[in-house]
This record gives structure tokens, sequence and C-alpha cells, in this order.
């Protein structure tokens, strides 16, 4: 078998075919992938491995293979003689991010993002391990070409894969994005629980071939009570490690703020949302400064920030929607991009940022067992602690309450998939996500 090239991107390199080599060669292709991948060739000059399959022993018993096995792609195959290249001296040790629903709109933003260096640093080789199914895997591959064709530095490796438990194995960031969305005719109901067993099945993988210290932020909606579904699913890894994203509203709320002021948006700071990323989220205007200051000092019109404002922010994918006809693509991707970098760089003196947490132990009483949004601040090291300074009047307490009946009436429909007994399912009525209304 030829290494997967630099010119020909042919269907040799996909799942299915290199299962049949397989088969043929009686050859254990997978060490041969294995030994072909750019992280191998971090070695001295004159030793780096030249990859062929004549390398590979010949295995007696031919195991039985998984069909869906996840594989490097194309020229990420190719072993390179990198100590030639004085850059790579100064890289600090691959990372491996496990990226799912890769073939979607937020996908497509997304790992062009993580591939170029602006998320993780300039001297960050990564490895992209992307996730697909039957239904999207030449889609996959056509991503995986033009990660290829982009010819980034820092992506040393690429796979593609449909099994969870190949994809994600050693994954130390996994973004779950794939879901199935919401059309019409399904019920909130349906797609928690549609979803949820989606979620449920990568917090399985997750536990048990991940990193330990795995970083996860589900992103695919309804994305708090599928992080809860993932994180009950993988009791291995801290609860604390798995985060949904709701920093698409602190930046959709920051920048409703700066219009209304008449400032830039860099002068909005301390936003919180509190809650759900749904409909009854609460951008919390009483804790938020703008230059600094208080923005009820700011911006003196109270009743816009409690109807209009609030509002706005609640629907904002919504209205998107019926611009755009399709959901957020490119600002999702953005607002990743900030919920990692907000966990990889030390937070701002006296900022904050908002992200879906397990809320066992928070001090502000809301209900354990969530995951819901709500202040937090970051070392750098990848973790983070929920802010202590914080108020609250009757409205923002009012506002929190209806989100928090929001979340335990859906962790109450997927009580089957947390291991909490017989779901239940009463859910608000109003109960919708950002893009609906
Ligand atoms: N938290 C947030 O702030 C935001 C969250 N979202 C959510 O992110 C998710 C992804 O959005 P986006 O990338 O735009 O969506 P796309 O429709 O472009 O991609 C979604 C991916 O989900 C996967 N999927 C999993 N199960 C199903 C299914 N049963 N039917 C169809 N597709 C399925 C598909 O990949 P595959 O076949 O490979 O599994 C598909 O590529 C959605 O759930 C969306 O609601 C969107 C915007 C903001
Ligand atoms: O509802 C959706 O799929 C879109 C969404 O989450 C948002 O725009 O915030």
């Amino acid at each position: 078998m030829a290494v997967a090239g630099l010119t020909s991107p042919s269907p040799a390199y996909s799942h299915r075919t290199t299962t049949r080599l397989r088969s043929s060669s009686q050859l254990s292709l997978s060490s041969t992938h294995l030994s072909c991948r750019l992280r191998r060739s971090f070695r001295p000059r004159n030793s780096s491995i030249t990859c062929s399959v004549n390398q590979v022993a010949p295995v007696s018993v031919q195991k039985p293979e998984p069909k869906d096995k996840s594989e490097c792609f194309g020229v990420f195959c190719q072993t390179y003689d990198l100590w030639a290249e004085e850059e790579t001296r100064s890289w600090k040790k691959l990372i491996n991010i496990a990226v799912s629903g890769a073939a979607g709109m937020i996908s497509n933003h997304l790992l062009f993002k993580l591939a170029s260096g602006e998320v993780f640093g300039p001297d960050q080789p990564i490895a992209l391990k992307l996730l697909g199914s039957e239904r999207s895997i030449q889609a996959l591959e056509g991503v995986a070409m033009e990660l290829e064709d982009s010819l980034y530095p820092l992506l040393r490796e690429v796979s593609i894969g449909i099994n969870p438990y190949e994809v994600f194995e050693d994954a130390e960031w996994a973004l779950l994005i794939g879901a199935k969305p919401r059309g019409p005719g399904l019920e909130r109901a349906d797609l928690l629980d549609i979803n949820g067993q989606i979620f449920s099945e990568q917090g399985k993988a997750l536990n048990a071939v991940a990193s330990r210290n795995v970083k996860v932020i589900v992103v695919g909606n309804p994305c708090n009570t599928n992080a809860l579904i993932c994180l009950k699913n993988a009791p291995n890894i801290p609860a604390k490690n798995f985060h949904a994203l709701t920093r698409l509203d602190e930046n959709r709320a920051k920048c409703q703020l700066a219009l209304k002021a008449g400032v830039f948006y860099d002068k909005v700071s301390n936003m919180t949302i509190w809650g759900n990323h749904s409909t009854t989220q609460v951008p919390d205007f009483l804790n938020a400064r703008i230059n600094g200051l208080p923005v009820k000092e700011v911006i003196k019109d109270h009743k816009w920030l409690e109807e209009e404002f609030t509002e706005k922010v609640q629907k904002r994918g919504g209205v998107l929607i019926q611009k755009w006809g399709r959901s957020s693509a490119a600002s999702t991707a953005v607002s990743i991009v900030d919920a990692i970098k907000s966990l990889i760089t030390p937070t701002p003196e006296g900022d904050w940022f908002s992200s879906g947490v397990y809320s066992n132990g928070n001090q502000y009483g809301i209900a354990e067992g969530l995951v819901f949004s709500m202040p937090c601040r970051s070392k750098g090291d990848g973790d983070y602690e929920l802010v202590k300074d914080v108020i609250f009047d009757d409205y923002l307490l009012k506002k929190i309450t209806k989100t928090e009946a929001e979340l335990l009436a859906e962790k109450r429909c997927v009580a089957h998939l947390t291991g909490e007994g017989i779901a239940f399912c009463d859910l608000p009525e109003d109960t919708m996500l950002p893009g609906e209304m």
C-alpha cells in the first residue's frame, strides 16, 4: 500500500477502503498508519522513520476489525524529517482535539481557526480527530481535503472516523457540536431524547478512551442538558471539565449593550449569562460594566434593559435564522474559540466570562445537579472558579428562577439517560432554543 500521498485525494484513504486493504494483505495497517504520523518524526536528524508497509510485521491471526475505524487522512499520514525545520524545536507537545459534527456548518469555520494556530497559539501543534457518521463521511473527507490544501504548519495530524470510541482516544479537548437540529413537527421532548442518546454514547466513549483531564465543550443543542447527560455518563472524568457553550450569548449581550451605550464593544465587561442556552437565559445587566461602571449607571433606560435588551439577547438566534435561513455558524465558531481561550489564558483582573458548568457546590443557591451558565474566572490552566462578588436583585433572582425551573424540567425529561430513574417530561410551554421563536 502506498502511504496516502500529497497528490491523490482519492477514496484510497477512506476508512472503508483501508479496511479492505487490511483484510487482503493480512497486515496491521493500523500500525502502518500510526507509524506514518507526523508526530513520530520529532526525532534527531538521520533517524526519522521511513514509512512503508514493509516495516510492519505480518500478523499470524487476523482479528475481526471494526468497520468504523478512525484513520489518519491523506497528507497527514506522511512522515517528514521535521528537524530540518528549526521552528519545530520550540514547539510544545502535540495536543489531540476531537470535534463531533465535524462536517457541519459550525465546524466548517471552527476547524480552520484551530488549525491556523489562532486558538492554541503559534507554538502549539495539534491533531484534529474528526467525528462524523455514515451520513456525513463523504463530506468529512471533503473537510479533511480542505484542511490538507490549507497547508497549516501546526496541523500535524487529521483523522476521521464514525466511532467515538476511536475518535476520542487520548483527546485533550472534545468539542461536541454534532446534534440533530429541531425540525418541523419535532417536539422539544423528542429532541432532548434523540440528542440525549448521542451525548450519552459520547460521554461513555470519553469516559473509556479520552485523556483523564479532557476538557469538553458541548455546543449541540439543547447544550446544557446534553452536557449534563454527557458528564453523567463519564464518571471517571471530573464533572468540572464539562461546559455548555453560552459564550455566544455573552458576546451577543455585550454587542447590544455597546450599541445602546454608543461605545465600542471591548468596553463592556463582566457579562454573565445565567442558566440555559435557551430563550429563558438571563443576560445579567446588573453586574455587567461599561467602561468599568455598572451598566445601569451608563444606560439609564432601565425599562429597555429589563425588556428589550433581555429579549433581544434571548431571541437573537431566531432573528438570525429568519435573515440567514440557517442558524449562526461563524459567530458560534468564534464564540467556541473565545470559550477555549478563556480557559487557557488567565482572565483579566476584575473581569469574568460565562460558561455552562456543573452547578454542584455553587455559592449562588442555584439547584445542584444542573449544567447552568454562571460567571467564571480562570488562571489559564484549563480549569475555572466561580466568581464570588456578584450581586442579585429581585428582578435578576426571578429571571434566574425561571431558567432554573426550565433546566430542572429538562433534567426530569432525560432521567433515563443520566441514571436517575424514569423520565417524566413536563416542559414549560415556552421552552425554546434561541433559534426558535
Ligand atoms: N450553543 C450554542 O451557542 C449554539 C449551538 N448550536 C447548535 O450546534 C449544533 C450544530 O450546528 P450546525 O453545525 O450549524 O449544524 P449542522 O446541521 O450544519 O451540523 C450538525 C451536524 O450534526 C450531526 N448530526 C447528529 N445527529 C444528527 C441527526 N439525527 N440528523 C442530522 N444531523 C445530525 C451531523 O453530523 P454527523 O452526521 O456527522 O453526525 C451534522 O453535520 C446544533 O445542535 C445547533 O442547534 C448552534 C448555534 C449556537
Ligand atoms: O437554536 C439554534 O440552533 C441556534 C442557537 O442555538 C443560537 O443561535 O444560539
